[in-house]
């Protein structure tokens, strides 16, 4: 038998999905069959979770028992607190991010149900309890005091409530909410694709979410925000960017924030993320920053055609509203929450175990 082997898997379709399309030739990605822009452009981020869940928009009434259901979850609860605490600040946020969910599921009387109803209760729990993490973890490493969720503010408002302590301009609320709506979901990603996974074998929906945490953390993966943050650490100005560039292409270095499995013609969701950094920009008066991030661009464009993925404009726009570099990769935690448990429900509606098989190249049959 001659076996095709697919290295990563790239180009092998492994099942259906419902949730999203990515579509390389149209350069588009549909959520449900809404644009990804368009959502960004009319809808709150709570409203798209709840659109990925249910697979269709919130009518108001659904909208406000969503809302204040989320609200009614946002504190962090006494033990997850003291557990965070005695994580050193060594530890990367995205380890601590993990043990925090792993702590949430371990303490769930109902960690083991895996009905629709109990898996959607255990999304909607780790949707408003993440900024509650996130936020505290790094106010923790600043040395400052926990900050209470106000109910009287949407997810992304008091997400940023929670971690500077003050409501940021609402071009700064409107930012951060594109961001998490544009990273909520991106069908069979890494890190989606070991949720669906750790639910094929029928585990439970907070181990399937803590294994999807693990393959995010990674540079190719979600690391990439942080790394993209790096890179302009390194770099410094934009006069600097096309002689680091070509010394870092001379080394044979992956440039953080560009290239994409599926995207060859650019990320259908960087311009979105692009013009949200922009406004950014404007309100923090750094153009320093975009000049940076366009020569980069540019650069890389001119030596090697290859195109930025929503890592990139994510990094700095992430940088500029305050968030320290290595919070990064927890805040696409905070939005991909809504993507995983989507999948681990869709897996489950129609299970088979995943199991691929593999050519075996070791040693022929030998004896002891
Ligand atoms: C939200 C997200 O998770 S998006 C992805 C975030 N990750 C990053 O930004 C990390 C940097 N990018 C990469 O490492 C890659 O582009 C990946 C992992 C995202 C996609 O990789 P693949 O689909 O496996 O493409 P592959 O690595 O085979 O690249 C094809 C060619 O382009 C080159 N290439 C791709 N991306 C880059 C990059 N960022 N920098 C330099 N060269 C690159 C490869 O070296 C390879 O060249 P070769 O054919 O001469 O060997
Ligand atoms: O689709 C991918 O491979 C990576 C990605 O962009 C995402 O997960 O958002």
């Amino acid at each position: 038998m001659t076996e095709e082997i697919r290295k990563g898997l790239a180009g092998v379709v492994v099942d259906t999905t419902a949730i999203s399309k990515v579509n390389p030739d149209t350069n588009s990605l549909l959520y449900r069959g809404y644009p990804v822009q368009e959502l960004a452009e009319k809808c709150t981020f709570e409203e798209v979770a709840y659109l990925l869940w249910h697979g269709e928009l919130p009518t108001p009434v659904q909208l406000e028992e969503f809302q204040q259901l989320e609200r009614s979850l946002r504190r962090l609860d006494a033990r997850t607190k003291r557990i965070i605490d005695e994580l050193p600040t060594t530890a990367h946020p995205m380890d601590v991010v993990r043990t925090a969910v792993s702590v949430i599921g371990a303490v769930d009387p109902d960690a083991a149900a895996s009905d629709p109803a109990s898996n959607l209760t255990k999304a909607v729990r780790l949707f408003a309890q993440l900024p509650a993490i996130i936020a505290y973890d790094q106010r923790r490493r600043r040395e400052q005091e926990l900050v209470e969720p106000r109910d009287d503010l949407g997810y992304s408002a008091n997400f940023l409530h929670m971690t500077f302590g003050e409501v940021p301009d609402l071009v700064v609320v409107n930012a951060f909410d594109v961001s998490m709506i544009l990273y909520a979901e991106h069908s069979f990603n890494a890190s989606t694709f070991t949720a669906r996974v750790v639910t094929s074998t029928l585990s439970d929906l907070y181990s399937a979410v803590t294994a999807a945490i693990g393959a995010l953390k990674g540079p190719l993966h979600g690391g990439a925000n942080e790394a993209v943050m790096h890179v302009f650490d390194e770099i410094g100005t934009a006069d600097k960017a096309e002689a680091w560039l070509d010394a870092a292409l001379a080394e044979k270095r992956k440039i953080m924030g560009f290239g994409h499995r599926v995207y060859k013609n650019g990320d259908s969701r960087v311009p979105t993320m692009k013009a949200a950094l922009d406004t950014l920009v404007a309100e923090y008066n750094r153009p320093d920053m975009a000049e940076l991030y366009e020569t980069l661009e540019a650069a890389m464009d001119a030596r090697k055609g290859i195109k930025p993925n929503l890592d990139y404009p994510s990094g700095p726009a992430y940088n500029l509203i305050g968030f320290d570099t290595l919070t990064f990769t927890p805040l696409f935690v905070a939005s991909r929450i809504v993507g995983w448990t989507a999948h681990i429900m869709e897996q489950l509606e129609s299970n088979a175990l995943i199991r691929p098989l593999s050519a075996y190249n070791g040693p022929d049959e030998r004896h002891v």
